[in-house]
C-alpha cells in the first residue's frame, strides 16, 4: 500500500510515530464498528486529506490483519460524508469530488447544515462512529479526545479523531512525504479553509512586494498562526467599554448609562444540593455597588459544553460576565476549557501565566504538563494586582474568578476595583440606592395601587418580598435616584391609610 510504504521509507521519526498512532486509532475503531456503522466527514481540507490516506492505510492494515487484504487504491469502503454549501470555494469542491473518484470514495452530499444533516443520515443509516480530520489546535477540538461522544444535544455518534495529537507541520509533512494531491488553494497561501466569506490567503505568506502573491501553505513557518487568515467571529462590544472616534474607550460617558452583567457559577456540587452558593449574592451585591445590573444568576454542571453553551449566551446579551469555579488543575475544572470553546478559540500556553503558577506550585507541573498554564489563546488579558498571587484573568468580557469562598472573593473584587479606577477595565457607574417600607396588609390589598406605582414610576425597580407567607410584606425601591425612591415612597403612602406602610434601612 503505497501511504504505509512512503512512510515506512521515509526518515522522519516523529511523521512515523503519528502515523503509527493515527491508523492505530482507526484500526481500533474497525474492530468496534463494523464498516457499514462508520462513516468519514470529507470536505476537501487539507486536514481531511490526511485523514484520508490514514484511513486508506489504516482500512489496509486492518484487513492486513485477517488476511484479507486488497492494497487497491479503490479499496475503500467506508461511506464518505460531505456537507455541501454554496459558501464553498469551488476548488474545495471540485477536489472533492476528484478525489472521491480517484479513490473510489462512496460519497454522500448533504446540502442540510450539520446537525439536521446529521440527524438524517443516523435516520436512514446505521452509523455509530464519524471519522473526522479535527486537530488539537482547532477551536472545536476543545475537550475532544481521540474517540469523543458526539456533544449533547447533536444526534448521538462517538467522534473519532485519528488525527487530533498532529500538529500543522505534522499534516504538510506527511502530505509531501506521501505525495498525494491536495487542494489546489494551498499552493495559494490558503492555510485552513473554511467559507468564501471568511477565508483569505494567510497574510504571513504573502511574497514581499506584492499583495496579491503567497507563498505555498507548507511554508507557514508558525503553524499557530494556521488560521491567521480565517476572519474572527463577530462578537459583540464584549461588554469593553465603547470606543470613541478615537480608538479610546471613556468612562464619563457612562456614568450615567445602562450595564449588565451574567454571573456563572460553575458547580455540580451546587446543583446536587451539597453546597450553597454563596458567591453569587455576594456578587451581586457588589455589581450593583458600582451601578451594575446583574442580568442572570446561572449554575452550570462542570462540563465543557454546558460551560461554553452559557458563557456564549450570556457574553452576547449582557456587557460583562462573571465566572466562577471549575478553575484548577482537577478533572472536573473545566471553566477555561468551556470558555475558549465559547470564544471559538484554542487553548494554549502562556508563558506569563505559567510564570506566576511557577510561583505558588514551585516546579511541580511546569512545561508542556502545566495544564493549568493553558489559556484561551489571543482573547486573553492578565491583570495583575500586588496583594494578588494569580492575576486576574479576562477573556474579552468574561471575567474568571478563582475564589472559592466569599473572604478570597472580596479580595479580588477589591483589587478588580483598583484595577478599573486606573484604567479601562469596568466602568463604575451611579451606584444603586435602595429603600423599604414594610406592611402588614394582604398581597390583595396592595397589588392594584402597586401596579399603578409601577407605571408612575418605570425609572425605578420596585419589587416585593416575604419572609413568610402571613405576617409583613416589603416593598423594595431600587434607583439611582435618592429624591425618586423619596417621591415613589411618599406616592405609595398617599395610596392607603395613613400608618398602613413604614418605612425600615
Ligand atoms: C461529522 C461532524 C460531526 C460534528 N459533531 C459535532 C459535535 O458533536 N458537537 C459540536 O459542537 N460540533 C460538531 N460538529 C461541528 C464542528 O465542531 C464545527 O462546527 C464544524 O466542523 C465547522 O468548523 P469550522 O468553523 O472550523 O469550519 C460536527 C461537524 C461534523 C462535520
Ligand atoms: N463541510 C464538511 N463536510 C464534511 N466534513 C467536514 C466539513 N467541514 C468540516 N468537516 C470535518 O471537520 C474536520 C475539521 O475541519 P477543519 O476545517 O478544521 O479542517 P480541514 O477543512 O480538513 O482543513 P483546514 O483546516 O485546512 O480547513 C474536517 O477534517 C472534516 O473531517
Ligand atoms: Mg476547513
Amino acid at each position: 500500500m503505497e501511504i504505509d510504504r512512503a512512510i515506512r521509507e521515509c526518515d522522519d521519526r516523529r511523521l512515523q510515530t503519528k502515523y503509527k498512532n493515527a491508523t492505530y486509532v482507526v484500526q481500533r475503531a474497525l474492530t468496534l464498528y463494523s464498516i457499514e456503522e462508520v462513516a468519514f466527514s470529507f470536505n476537501g481540507g487539507k486536514d481531511s486529506t490526511v485523514l484520508l490516506h490514514i484511513l486508506r492505510a489504516g482500512y489496509f492494515l486492518h484487513k492486513k490483519g485477517q488476511n484479507s487484504v486488497n492494497g487497491d487504491l479503490k479499496d475503500f469502503p467506508i461511506r464518505t460524508i460531505y456537507f455541501e454549501s454554496p459558501c464553498a470555494f469551488p476548488e474545495i469542491n471540485s477536489f472533492t469530488y476528484d478525489t472521491a473518484a480517484t479513490y473510489g470514495l462512496q460519497i454522500d452530499t448533504i446540502s442540510l447544515d450539520f446537525k439536521s444533516g446529521l440527524e438524517a443520515l443516523l435516520k436512514e443509516k446505521p452509523i455509530r462512529a464519524i471519522f473526522l480530520g479535527v486537530r488539537i489546535g482547532d477551536p472545536t477540538a476543545v475537550g475532544q479526545e481521540q474517540f469523543s461522544p458526539s456533544s449533547p444535544g447533536w444526534p448521538p455518534f462517538m467522534r473519532v479523531n485519528p488525527i487530533l495529537d498532529w500538529s500543522y507541520r505534522d499534516v504538510w509533512a506527511f502530505l509531501l512525504t506521501c505525495k498525494v494531491n491536495y487542494c489546489s488553494l494551498y499552493d495559494q497561501g490558503y492555510t485552513s479553509i473554511g467559507s468564501i466569506h471568511d477565508t483569505v490567503p494567510n497574510s504571513l505568506l504573502s511574497v514581499s512586494n506584492s499583495s496579491y502573491k503567497f507563498k505555498p501553505a507548507y511554508l507557514l513557518a508558525d503553524g499557530r498562526l494556521e488560521r491567521a487568515g480565517r476572519a474572527k467571529r463577530p462578537s459583540s462590544t464584549g461588554g469593553q467599554l465603547p470606543v470613541d472616534s478615537n480608538g479610546l474607550t471613556s468612562l464619563d460617558s457612562h456614568k450615567n448609562s445602562m450595564l449588565t452583567a451574567s454571573i456563572i457559577a460553575v458547580g455540580d456540587e451546587i446543583l446536587f444540593g451539597i453546597v450553597e452558593d454563596q458567591l453569587g449574592p455576594y456578587l451581586c451585591r457588589k455589581l450593583h455597588s458600582i451601578g451594575w445590573s446583574v442580568f442572570k444568576l446561572s449554575v452550570v454542571h462542570n462540563n465543557i459544553d454546558s460551560v461554553a453553551e452559557e458563557v456564549e449566551r450570556q457574553k452576547s446579551k449582557s456587557d460583562m460576565v462573571f465566572i466562577y469555579g471549575g478553575v484548577g488543575p482537577l478533572h472536573s475544572d473545566v471553566t477555561i476549557a468551556g470558555i475558549a470553546k465559547a470564544f471559538g478559540v484554542r487553548l494554549a500556553p502562556d508563558e506569563e501565566f505559567e510564570e506566576y503558577l511557577r510561583h505558588i506550585i514551585g516546579d511541580q507541573c511546569t512545561g508542556d504538563r502545566n495544564e493549568m498554564a493553558q489559556l484561551p489563546e489571543g482573547i486573553t488579558e492578565l491583570w495583575h494586582h500586588d496583594k494578588l498571587s494569580v492575576p486576574l484573568i479576562k477573556c474579552q468580557n468574561v471575567i474568571i474568578l478563582s475564589a472559592t469562598n466569599v473572604s478570597e472573593l472580596e479580595k479580588q473584587w477589591d483589587c478588580w476595583i483598583e484595577l478599573a479606577k486606573s484604567s479601562d477595565l469596568l466602568a463604575l457607574l451611579e451606584p444603586y440606592v435602595s429603600k423599604n417600607a414594610a406592611t402588614n396588609l394582604s398581597d390583595v390589598e396592595i397589588a392594584q395601587p402597586l401596579s399603578k406605582l409601577c407605571l408612575e414610576f418605570p425609572d425605578l425597580y420596585i419589587g416585593c418580598y416575604r419572609k413568610a407567607r402571613y405576617g409583613s410584606l416589603i416593598v423594595s425601591f431600587k434607583g439611582k435616584d435618592l429624591a425618586r425612591i423619596d417621591s415613589a415612597i411618599k406616592a405609595l403612602h398617599k395610596k392607603f391609610q395613613p400608618g398602613a406602610f413604614i418605612e425600615m434601612n
